[in-house]
């Protein structure tokens, strides 16, 4: 069952083209994550998800009708980007306000403590680190015991423990059978909670296939050596870096960048090939631009 849709939507702003014609379909039960570039347009797909932009041309769809239908919306969940918390109310307050939006909320202690805040009910929010703002956010966007959940960028500002306890409630709330679109910055969030990722860049869909898939269709290798020489112009590189006193090239063909190098009479030592990781293979696409990969 499609819960989301997106069909050739297209918006501007001003001259501005933010999305181009994108295609996209979340299924019930998916987690998928948004990968892309500031500008890509990740925030912007969303909105139009939600209700809360139209697209200029396109449409899209929200359990099969208007996402701006309130009916609708009462069965997503939402933390945008930015949130303002008011600072005067307490964090138990502010879930007691938004639980009374909903039915049947999820009690506020089981809220709080699934995503590690139950120290915090009556610290007012205005007193809380970015990072606690940040979690009591995204644990908002569950309290209405939604069915799709939209989170741009849920753990931006997070350390690396409060990353993994938000992490930890978006899974379970997964693993119940709750859908997720998340989009990220941290490549390693998307590949630890999601199996399926759209990358855009420029406003379109570069490829939208699971994680494996897209660093298969980029194929991207780095290859390390150690050497003293001038490299020359070698074809099929898209990268290189000089750390930790070695060259690292990424290339779309290891094999044939290996013999290259090897007519090209560079000396070098310690050749190294391995995979990409998924930051490298994105960097890649999005460097591609206006070629699309994967349908
Ligand atoms: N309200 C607006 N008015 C004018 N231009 C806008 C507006 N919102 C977004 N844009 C432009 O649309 C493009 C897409 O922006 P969007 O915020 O959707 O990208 P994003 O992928 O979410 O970026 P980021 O990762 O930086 O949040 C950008 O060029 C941005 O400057």
């Amino acid at each position: 069952m499609i819960l989301a849709r997106a069909e050739q939507a297209t918006r501007r702003y001003g001259d501005v083209i933010a999305l181009d014609h994108v295609d996209l379909e979340v299924r019930a039960g998916e987690m998928v994550g948004l990968l892309g570039p500031n500008g890509a347009g990740k925030s912007t797909l969303l909105s139009l998800l939600v209700g809360m932009r139209r697209p200029t041309s396109g449409r899209v769809e929200l359990f099969g009708g208007d996402p701006r239908d309130p009916v609708r919306r009462r069965r997503i969940g939402v933390t945008p980007q930015e949130t303002g918390l008011p600072p005067t109310l307490r964090v138990g307050e502010v879930v007691d306000f938004v639980s009374a939006h909903y039915a049947d909320p999820v009690p506020r202690a089981e809220l709080l403590g699934r995503f590690g805040l139950d120290d915090l009910t009556r610290r007012q929010t205005g007193g809380m680190s970015g990072g606690q703002k940040r979690r009591l956010a995204v644990a908002l966007a569950f309290v209405g015991r939604p069915q799709l959940v939209f989170l741009d960028e849920p753990t931006t500002g997070l350390d690396v423990e409060a990353r993994h306890a938000l992490w930890d409630g978006i899974r379970s709330f997964h693993d119940e059978g709750g859908t997720v679109l998340l989009t990220s910055h941290y490549l390693e969030e998307i590949e630890a909670l999601a199996h399926r990722v759209v990358v855009l860049g420029q406003g379109r869909v570069l490829a939208d296939d699971t994680v494996d898939a897209v660093r298969g269709v980029v194929g991207v290798r780095r290859v390390s050596l150690d050497t003293r020489d001038d490299l020359p112009e070698l074809a099929g590189v898209v990268g290189v870096e000089q750390a930790d006193g070695r060259t690292h090239l990424l290339a779309t063909d290891a094999d044939q960048l290996v013999r290259d190098l090897v007519r090209s009479g560079v000396a070098f030592s310690n050749l190294e090939i391995r995979p990409t990781s998924l930051e490298e293979a994105f960097l890649t696409i999005t460097a591609r631009g206006d070629q699309p990969i994967a349908a």
